[in-house]
């Protein structure tokens, strides 16, 4: 079924979004994930549904945490952003009575999903008393559907199910660009090691090279048996593959890893106590070598701590993958909400700019994603 084809007239629809943006300082950095939902909002608003967004911000433990509460910053956001529109705010305990004053058209932004015990666990009880709410779910969140959660392939069970516009919008997009007979390189970072990592093995086998950076490349390096010293890592399992292509040199620093200004060595010489912030000045030669070899780009997770602006790399290979792009040279898929934010300057070079990190690399090795498959 799809969502053209349903009648939502005077029904309330569940619509599954990713409002998890990066905020620094109170501020949204890139509010690209709100504003690719308002086709969805606007085209279920437009139709006469009540709808109600769900979605998550950050990772708090079951529980109300009240920096991580969508009232202010993303409430504001979305009332920004949709000026013409009847917005409302509610937890959960609130909601039955927001909707007995809503009217068709009118959209409720739930609060964070991740306060209430039920949701990463996937209970059947907490999707079905949410569907319970509901007429209609809509999955507008690619970039969460790698998620076993019950805002993703729970509530689907209990209500009828369908794609919602942007992540229609992704998936063949994504799909554009996936050719077999172009060579592509894949470039993993970021701090979010093991939900990457797991794609390694079946990326390996469709990519020429996967460079690896950030907390990805210091789990590798720490498993090689490489001192890392105080750097991120995640405990992974072995990884026997030569197709990934480790940082030759990385930046390292002491003190407050969004501020200190690092000092580069080669990764045999990293000093005892130090942090890995960033991939060296070599690497990013090397990195650059292999974009040059490649049809196809795809990068997800930043290189290093780049909030420190004395951690460059990933600025530097965003330039280059934009100019490459821009000449014609290389098709490039950037994704992720860190991994956007610190290149929104180069933003319109790229090919395709995904909303999406882990679930967009899991979606590349597998081809689907355990939120999508409930809507099939
Ligand atoms: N070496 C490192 N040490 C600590 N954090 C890092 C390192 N490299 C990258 N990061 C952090 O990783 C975060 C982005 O990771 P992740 O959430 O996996 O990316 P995305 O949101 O793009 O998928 C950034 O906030 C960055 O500071
Ligand atoms: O930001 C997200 O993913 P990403 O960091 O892979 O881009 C999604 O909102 C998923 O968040 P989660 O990794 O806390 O489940």
């Amino acid at each position: 079924m799809k969502i053209e084809e349903v009648s939502f007239t005077d029904k309330v629809v569940l619509l599954r979004v990713d409002y998890n943006v990066p905020v620094l300082d109170g501020k949204i950095l890139d509010s690209i994930r709100i504003v690719r939902s308002l086709q969805t909002i606007r085209f279920l608003s437009n139709r006469g549904a009540k709808v109600v967004l769900l979605t998550h911000f950050g990772k708090p433990k079951a529980r109300y945490e009240q920096s991580l509460s969508l009232k202010r910053i993303v409430f504001s956001e979305l009332q920004t952003l949709l000026p013409d529109m009847k917005l409302f705010f509610s937890d959960l305990s609130g909601l039955n009575d927001i909707l007995s004053v809503t009217k068709s058209g009118d959209v409720i932004l739930l609060e964070n999903i991740r306060f209430y015990e039920g949701e990463i666990e996937n209970r059947d009880t907490f999707s079905s008393m949410l569907a319970s709410y509901a007429d209609f779910y809509v999955n507008d969140a690619f970039s969460v559907s790698h998620r076993k959660h019950a805002s993703v392939i729970g509530i689907p069970k209990f209500l009828p199910s369908v794609m919602g516009l942007s992540l229609k919008d992704e998936i063949s997009w994504i799909q554009k660009f996936q050719s077999p007979d172009i060579p592509f390189l894949v470039i993993m970072g970021g701090a979010k090691v093991s939900s990457k990592l797991q794609m390694i093995s079946v990326l390996s086998e469709q990519a020429q090279h996967i460079f690896v950076g950030g907390g990805i490349a210091n789990s590798i390096m720490r498993q090689k048996g490489i001192n890392i010293g105080k750097s991120l890592y995640e405990n992974i399992p072995l990884i026997n593959c030569d197709k990934i292509v480790l940082p030759v040199d990385v930046l390292v620093l002491k003190g407050d890893i969004y501020k200190s200004e690092p000092v580069v060595v080669d990764i045999r010489y990293i000093p005892q106590g130090w942090t890995v912030c960033d991939i060296g000045f070599a690497s990013v030669i090397h990195l650059k070598r292999l974009i040059d070899n490649v049809g196809i780009v795809l990068w997800s997770g930043t290189l290093g701590i780049s909030e420190n602006e004395h951690c460059n790399a990933t600025d530097e290979i965003a330039s280059y993958i934009a100019h490459r792009t821009n000449s014609g040279m290389v098709k490039s898929i950037i994704g992720g909400g860190d991994t956007l934010s610190a290149t929104i300057k180069y933003r319109d070079s790229f090919s395709y700019v995904s909303v999406a990190g882990s679930a967009f690399l899991t979606y590349i090795a597998q081809d689907t994603l355990p939120g999508i498959e409930q809507l099939l």
